[in-house]
């Protein structure tokens, strides 16, 4: 039988107890936007790179205010235009069509250039970002305690894969469009400001002069609508910080199934897991509803304002059409200069949508980030010493609810010794090893032995895809003679892989279980560990190819201390000391 695909799966122990997250249960939360939540984004522009990338924005900047100007060009040059065609001099139109052209090309280049300059920016940005994500991740096994610490944090591989990228793309585009909405506005507003020159009139009875009045109008008009859509999308934003959940929560259960697609096709458990995901996919369509329903609000005033515009422009021009002072050129400018305002005001409702996305994503890497560098309490200490063998010293480990699991008061194990540890399912014999391996932090006490040169074995072996010799030094880089390597494969009774050495698989779906765990002894003869620690490591074999892995380990690493948990009767005689966790005590029995 092939084991579980190890392509992708994690190095702990036994299937991570909380891989499935059968609730939604943050969904549930409103968002709490904090001001840290946007500490995010700097990092990247007070790094040593940041020279080159703000070398870069300053561009986009600069062409982005070049863009603007040459807006505002071809506003006066419409007018221009527009008055010669109407009063029939076309020999002036011919004289501005080239510059016109001319204008045209270079505010296609500004444009194009702009963008490709943003495009390679932001992947700058996000390899930065994920790579310094990356790092803090799988640095101090904080991947390890994010699986296994009860729910700190949920979906890290979307926070590393998507989030990261959403808030590079995101929040250049907004921060770039922002500035342009701003230049934008300021530009036209004098525009219109000078078109709109002065209104004067008469109301029971009292004279007014009003300056500008078109760009007032304009302003009004736009934060009107503004403030309906603020008032009408607001919940948009938590329906969309829930989507991005109810959506990670589904992808994840969906790996899940992919993970163990074996245990599930032997089970027939087909019903049960269409039902957990249909459960998710409830989450998903609840939610859409939300969205979609604040979607339509939103759109709806910002549309019926859109296809309104030119009438609002047309009451507000009304003035200067009775007056009789407007010309065609005049109006294809005012026009021009409406629009662009109008644009650049509603920039702020328009982004409402990726504003919400961008808010959420911040916040989850900020959550992110304090999750994977919350400071791990080190109550049990290790102690990297030089010393042959292991010593113990009032050592307590607790449950995570802090009810004690195991008290070792004193215990020392001499260089070269091979211990076995046994003890009734549950006492606690693969959380000791944990302890050693400093993957435990419930407890209290020292443990010190040689860490840099000790291996741990756990009983599910991780493959890591590619060659089988990669996949035998891992997690190493060292390369053997190609004689040692079929030596030992040999000796485990995997001769028959000799030949696919260099062969890039997924080995974790090839192999089975059995020879999955041959191949984790065939690391530890490789390596030659001083301190071997084996968590039921051979479990999977059968009685002969168990007697063998051990024999094999005894004769070509004497000098090894081995610890090693295990139950079969049959390893006894290959160890000198037998510890036995009493499961009644929480004690230790030596013999
Ligand atoms: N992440 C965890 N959260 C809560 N309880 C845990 C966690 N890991 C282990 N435990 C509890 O600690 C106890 C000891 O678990 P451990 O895996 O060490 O047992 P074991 O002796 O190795 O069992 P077995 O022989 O069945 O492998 C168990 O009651 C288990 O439920």
């Amino acid at each position: 039988m092939n084991g579980p695909a190890a392509c992708g799966s994690s190095i702990s122990p036994r299937p991570p107890a909380t891989s499935w997250r059968p609730s939604v249960r943050r969904t549930d939360l409103p968002p709490r936007h904090s001001l840290s939540d946007w500490s995010v984004l700097f990092p990247y522009w007070r790094s040593g790179e940041k020279w080159i990338p703000l070398a870069m924005l300053g561009g986009i900047v600069g062409l982005s205010f070049a863009y603007v100007r040459m807006a505002v060009w071809f506003g006066m040059w419409n007018q221009q235009f527009f008055d010669a065609m109407f009063a029939y001099r076309i020999g002036t139109c011919l004289r501005l069509l080239p510059i016109y052209i001319a204008v045209c090309i270079l505010s296609s280049g500004c444009y194009v250039f702009q963008t490709y300059l943003t495009q390679v920016l932001s992947m700058r940005w996000r390899l930065w970002n994920t790579r310094v994500y990356l790092r803090r991740y799988l640095s101090d096994t904080a991947y390890y305690r994010l699986e296994h610490g009860g729910g700190r944090d949920d979906n890290p591989d979307q926070r590393i894969a998507d989030d990261l990228s959403q808030m590079t793309v995101l929040s250049l585009r907004m921060g770039l469009d922002g500035i342009q909405a701003v230049t934008t506005l300021l530009s036209f507003s004098i525009v219109l400001w000078n078109i709109g020159g002065t209104f004067d009139f008469t109301w029971m009875g009292h004279h007014f002069h009003l300056s500008g009045y078109l760009l007032l109008g304009t302003v009004a008009a736009t934060l009107v609508a503004s403030f309906l859509m603020e008032k009408l999308g607001s919940p948009l934003i938590e329906a969309d910080y829930r989507q991005q959940h109810v959506d990670a929560d589904l992808r994840a259960a969906l790996v899940d199934v992919r993970r163990n697609s074996e245990q599930i096709a032997f089970y027939r458990g087909e019903q049960a897991e269409e039902l957990r995901l249909s459960h998710y996919l409830a989450n998903i369509a609840h939610n859409w509803r939300s969205v979609v329903t604040y979607t339509w609000r939103a759109s709806f005033v910002g549309d019926l304002f859109n296809s309104t515009a030119s009438i609002i422009l047309w009451v507000l021009l009304l003035p200067k059409l009775l007056a009789h002072a407007l010309t065609f050129g005049e109006y294809s400018r005012t026009n021009a200069a409406f629009m662009q305002v109008r644009r650049s005001l509603q920039w702020f409702m328009s982004n409402y949508t990726d504003l919400a996305i961008l808010r959420s994503v911040l916040q989850r890497l900020h959550e992110f980030e304090h999750a994977v560098s919350e400071p791990q309490p080190h109550d049990i200490v290790r102690i990297d010493t030089a010393a042959p063998g292991i010593d113990i010293t009032n050592l307590t480990i607790n449950r995570p609810d802090t009810t004690p699991l195991l008290t070792i008061v004193d215990l020392h194990i001499g260089q070269g010794e091979r211990w076995m540890v046994r003890g009734a399912s549950g006492t606690g014999k693969s959380t000791l090893l944990r302890a050693m391996a400093g993957l435990w932090e419930y407890g209290h006490g020292t443990i010190a032995f040689d860490i840099g040169h000790a291996m741990f074995l756990p009983q599910r072996s991780y493959l890591p895809p590619g060659t089988l010799r990669r996949v035998l030094d891992y997690p190493f880089s060292t390369r053997h003679e190609d004689a040692y390597y079929a030596a030992v494969l040999q000796t485990l009774n995997l001769g028959a892989y000799i030949p696919r050495l260099d062969e890039d698989a997924c080995w974790g779906s090839i192999l089975s279980p059995g020879e999955a765990q041959r191949v984790a002894i065939a690391r530890a003869l490789l390596s030659r560990p001083a301190i071997l620690f084996m968590d039921e490591a051979t479990c999977a074999l059968d009685a002969e190819n168990e007697r063998n892995a051990y024999a094999a380990l005894l004769a070509a690493l004497p000098r090894t201390t081995i610890v090693s948990v295990a139950h079969h009767e049959g390893l006894r005689h290959f160890h000198q000391h037998e510890m036995t966790l009493n499961a009644r005590t929480g004690n230790i029995t030596i013999s």
